[in-house]
């Protein structure tokens, strides 16, 4: 099982089931993996997100924008589990406003296309030349005080915008979902969110399939004769981030979750580590206005 990059070390996770949930600093808790639907075209979704929870995800990663919400609202209607066994998210957008009513139709568009509660809510982009996103949290707070959302959190924010949530709101994300995959490993925000009890959730955690090239990567995937994407998603389990891969292809959807049985070692994840270049493949948070 070792590979060259294992050398002995000790794999401290094995046998640890990483596909748990994680703690929110909230009471809450949440899966670790689950799956993304960006750019899952509509036509598609319902039969992913049935595919996907048979597979075993309990945490499905939408938005607003992905433009395919009333299609996985068919399929959660489909799907026969308990509910709160499941964690449903999704984002608001505020491409055109940012007003509290805005949020509040979004919000509720959201609702009617899932057709069932938002377990998390988040800002799905800071907007930072628009100083708005002070006021979105306002209200996604109230959202949350009036019951109507479990949990609320931020994407693509930086430190900053974090830092001035909390001091001038005092409620810190519970999560912040930020472009995160061995090219651009975020390991000051990592340590900032570990010091303020937020969930790190990467997007983009195959760098859109893009890194799944890397001769590292194959080298340690081969090791333990899983696949590149596999070992990606095992990496950022044992980092403790929370992990949405995307895929509208059932065996790769099903194999993406499959990653209990293997362990990366410590010289594994050190090598993984080297990895960093500071390369994103989306946009950056003060990009998007
Ligand atoms: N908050 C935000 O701003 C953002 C959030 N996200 C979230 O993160 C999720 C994932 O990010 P995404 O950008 O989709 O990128 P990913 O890193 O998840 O990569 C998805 C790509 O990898 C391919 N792929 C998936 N699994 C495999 C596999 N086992 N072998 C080979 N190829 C594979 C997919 O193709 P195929 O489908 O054909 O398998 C697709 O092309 C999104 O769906 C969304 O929920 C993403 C971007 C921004
Ligand atoms: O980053 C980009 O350039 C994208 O297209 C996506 O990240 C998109 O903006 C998004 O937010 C998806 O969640």
């Amino acid at each position: 099982m070792a590979s060259s990059l294992g050398g002995g070390a000790v794999a401290r996770w094995q046998n640890q089931a990483m596909t748990d949930d994680l703690h929110l600093h909230d009471g809450f808790r949440m899966p670790a993996l689950g799956f993304g639907l960006y750019k899952v075209p509509p036509d598609q979704a319902e039969e992913v997100v049935v595919a996907g929870v048979d597979a075993g995800y309990r945490l499905v990663d939408g938005a607003e924008f992905y433009a395919n919400e009333a299609e996985v609202g068919r399929a959660l209607g489909r799907i026969d589990i308990d509910r709160s066994l499941l964690t449903v998210t999704s984002k608001f957008w505020g491409e055109d406003s940012q007003d509290r009513a805005a949020v509040l139709a979004s919000f509720e568009a959201t609702e009617r296309a899932l057709g069932t509660a938002v377990d998390i809510y988040m800002i799905h982009w800071p907007r930072p030349n628009r100083n708005q996103y002070v006021d979105v949290w306002r209200t996604l707070i109230e959202l949350r005080d009036a019951g109507r959302i479990r949990s609320i959190g931020v994407s693509n924010f930086t430190e900053e915008h974090i830092t001035r949530l909390i001091d001038e709101t005092g409620v810190v994300p519970v999560v912040n979902q930020v472009e995160l995959h061995p090219y651009l490993q975020q390991e000051g925000l990592r340590e900032f969110h570990r010091r303020h009890g937020i969930v790190t959730q990467a997007w983009s955690p195959l760098g859109r399939g893009r890194v799944l090239e890397d001769p590292t990567v194959a080298e340690v995937a081969a090791a333990h004769g899983v696949t590149p994407a596999q070992a990606i998603v095992r990496w950022h389990l044992q980092l403790g981030n929370s992990v949405i891969p995307k895929s509208t292809n059932p065996a790769r959807l099903r194999s993406n979750r499959d990653v209990d049985h293997f362990a990366l070692t410590d010289d594994e994840m050190a090598a993984f580590s080297k990895l960093e270049r500071g390369q994103r493949f989306g946009t950056s948070p003060d990009e998007r206005q």
